[in-house]
């Protein structure tokens, strides 16, 4: 009755395993039990459970009592082809959960995400820009997709381009500073030009305010915004999109200015002998110092080859304070190098679409222990909230798995046939104080950890600063929430631009068997905005942690925290390790995996020395977003 009430089921042949990660830069795998691909960053599908699957669920009077009767759940989408390589990869990643939209080739490469990573001055796309030659499924580079003249500065040398209806031709011209000052502003759509000083001025400062609160300086944010403006041709909406992102990734990527400026000068033989101040009107901006492709990362590599010195992070504490402890960056002999640049949040946070219905209304009595007082594990009998996790807490008095729940956890990853596992805490709707025992995953991480320098080649990992029992919690997975069809956006977009960022996927398939529409499906990425869960490395089998879904706000399965706990007794400065389920002999995924270094003797990735001679070959890094394959690399 249990089960059915949440929707586990205990002998779902083959199910897939719920919260593995996939890597998209990397790739993916699958084991028998599991079906997740996770490249470089984390991405956790969580489940939503239909309400009418859970006859038991908790419907409070403040629910509508007579729901609309929902339309039946598409099945998979019928069209997926194999064909599509993009969508081949999130089928493969994720087994039988939904399959976002397909994109199919032919999509406009604006599309694909082109925006703040191309290559200065090769081809021109939609709205003038430049875009990238090598954006997936535009070959033969980019043909101009509008007929509207642009324009694109070099130096001091402003080239434009516009089109010659009686030529039937596109015509370049190229003019110094001198003359392009005057003729720049007529070039440019009379909708797109700044013609109020106030909003230039309202949105430099939101700019720089926005920046700021991560610790870029005024100065870094003026020169490269003003570099922007000019590749956007002053259309702020792309620059202001997800609070500045273009602007923040073109500030990270920036390499060593000298290096930069140095290359781009010989690409371009222009002599850098001038600035040019774009005609914003009103304004005292600072004058346009380094050329465009200050913008496009010349240098790729690692996570922490990448790695920005004097970035955002504190080496003290890279959580900033969001946490009980300090979490400290040891980078050993690798001095200053810190990891790339990511926002720490302590807790999950929606981005766009994502649904999370969280409300105190909809927490019936069933689904929380309200008649409770003080420490529910203190009572003889378990309380409500017990209830849900299989009628016995998941935790002992000293905050820890009981063995029983650890013990099935384990068995639930090796035999996707076992009853699926997960804990319900106590909240806030609950009646006992918010030292109970059954409340451990929502008050954060309180064990002492480090982020460091992995001296395999991993890149960066997580470590326990202290010895560690057996079923302590380490640290949720926390990142951004999105949808599954927003997730496959990022994907693309990210992949258009050759960048490893992290995201990644996680089988949601855990307490319902139906299938999830791509618009309410939730999904976790940490590639922008994550905690120090997104350091741990992969480890095949013997892993010394392992995920666990937890329930806090919501009754509705639709929405799980994923909770990491030792799975044995961790020593002093051990790292912490999560089998991320990947199957690195799939040869057939489109998605490759990382050459796996876990020095695990039952590791997977049986053919990683036969590739190679060199270890540590292919580095797809999570933080970077760059992955570099060396000499050798067949990956
Ligand atoms: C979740 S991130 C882990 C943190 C990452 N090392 C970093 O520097 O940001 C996953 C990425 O780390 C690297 N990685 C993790 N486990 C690995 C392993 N066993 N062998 C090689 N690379 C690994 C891969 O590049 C993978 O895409």
């Amino acid at each position: 009755m249990l089960r059915q009430r949440v929707g586990l089921k205990g002998s779902r042949a083959a199910a897939p395993s719920l919260l593995r990660p996939v890597c998209r830069s990397s790739p993916v795998a699958r084991l028998p039990h599991a079906s997740t691909v996770w490249p470089s960053g984390i991405l956790v599908s969580l489940l939503h459970a239909p309400r009418s699957k859970s006859p038991n669920n908790a419907v409070t009077p403040l629910q509508n009592p007579n729901p609309k009767p929902q339309p039946p759940r598409n099945p998979r989408p019928a069209a997926i082809t194999g064909g599509d390589r993009a969508s081949a990869a999130f089928r493969g990643g994720l087994g039988r959960y939904p399959v976002p939209r397909l994109r199919l080739p032919g999509r406009s490469a604006q599309e694909f995400g082109v925006s703040s990573r191309f290559s200065v001055g090769e081809h021109w796309g939609r709205h003038g820009r430049p875009s990238r030659s090598s954006a997936p499924n535009s070959s033969a580079g980019f043909v101009p997709t509008t007929r509207r003249p642009s324009a694109l500065l070099y130096g001091s040398l402003l080239i434009v381009r516009s089109f010659s209806p009686l030529g039937n031709l596109w015509e370049e011209a190229r003019l110094s500073r001198s003359s392009a000052s005057n003729s720049f502003a007529g070039f440019i759509p009379r909708s797109r030009r700044m013609t109020s000083s106030n909003v230039c001025k309202e949105r430099f400062d939101a700019a720089v305010s926005c920046l700021h609160a991560i610790g870029i300086e005024t100065k870094t944010v003026s020169r490269v915004l003003m570099d922007l403006l000019k590749v956007y041709d002053n259309n702020w909406e792309h620059i202001e999109a997800d609070d500045f992102r273009v602007l923040t990734d073109a500030i990270f990527d920036e390499p060593d200015p000298k290096v930069q400026m140095k290359h781009c000068n010989k690409r371009l033989k222009i002599k850098n002998e001038d600035t040019f101040a774009l005609p914003l009107q009103g304004q005292d901006l600072p004058t346009f110092e380094a050329p465009l492709a200050v913008m496009r990362p010349l240098v790729q590599g690692s996570s922490h080859q990448r790695a920005y010195k004097g970035t955002a992070h504190d080496v003290n504490d890279i959580a900033r304070g969001e946490e009980h402890v300090s979490i400290p960056v040891i980078s050993g002999s690798s001095n200053g190098i810190l990891p790339p640049h990511f926002h720490y949040i302590p807790c999950n946070i929606a981005f766009q679409k994502a649904q999370i219905n969280i409300s105190l209304a909809r927490i019936g009595d069933e689904s929380c222990c309200s008649g409770c007082f003080g420490d529910c594990l203190a009572k003889q009998l378990p309380c409500a909230c017990a209830t849900e996790t299989g009628g016995e807490f998941a935790y002992t008095s000293d905050g820890l798995l009981t063995e029983v729940f650890l013990n099935s956890c384990v068995a639930m990853l090796q035999e996707p046939q076992q009853q699926k596992k997960f804990i319900k805490e106590c909240w806030i709707k609950c009646g006992c104080a918010r030292n109970c025992g059954n409340r451990i995953v929502q008050r954060g991480i309180t064990r002492p950890l480090q982020v460091f320098l992995t001296p395999e080649g991993k890149g960066w990992g997580l470590r326990a600063a202290e010895e560690i029992p057996r079923g302590a919690f380490i640290c949720e997975y926390a990142g951004e929430i999105l949808t599954n069809n927003e997730l496959y956006e990022r994907n693309i977009q990210e992949t258009a631009k050759a960048r490893h960022t992290y995201p990644v996927y996680l089988n949601a398939d855990r307490v319902t068997e139906d299938l999830l529409e791509d618009d309410t499906a939730l999904c976790l990425d940490a590639t922008f905005y994550g905690n120090v869960a997104r350091f741990i490395n992969h480890r095949c089998n013997d892993a010394n942690i392992i995920e666990v879904p937890v329930e806090i706000e919501t009754p509705d399965h639709h929405y799980y925290h994923i909770a990491f706990f030792t799975k044995r007794k961790i020593m002093r400065f051990e790292e912490l390790t999560w089998d991320y389920g990947l199957d690195f002999g799939d040869v057939n995924h489109p998605i490759k995996a990382f050459k796996c270094l876990c020095q695990s003797k039952q590791c997977r990735d049986k053919k990683k020395f036969s590739r190679s001679n060199s270890r540590a070959l292919v580095l797809r890094s999570m933080g970077t977003g760059q992955g570099i394959s060396r000499k050798g690399d067949s990956r």
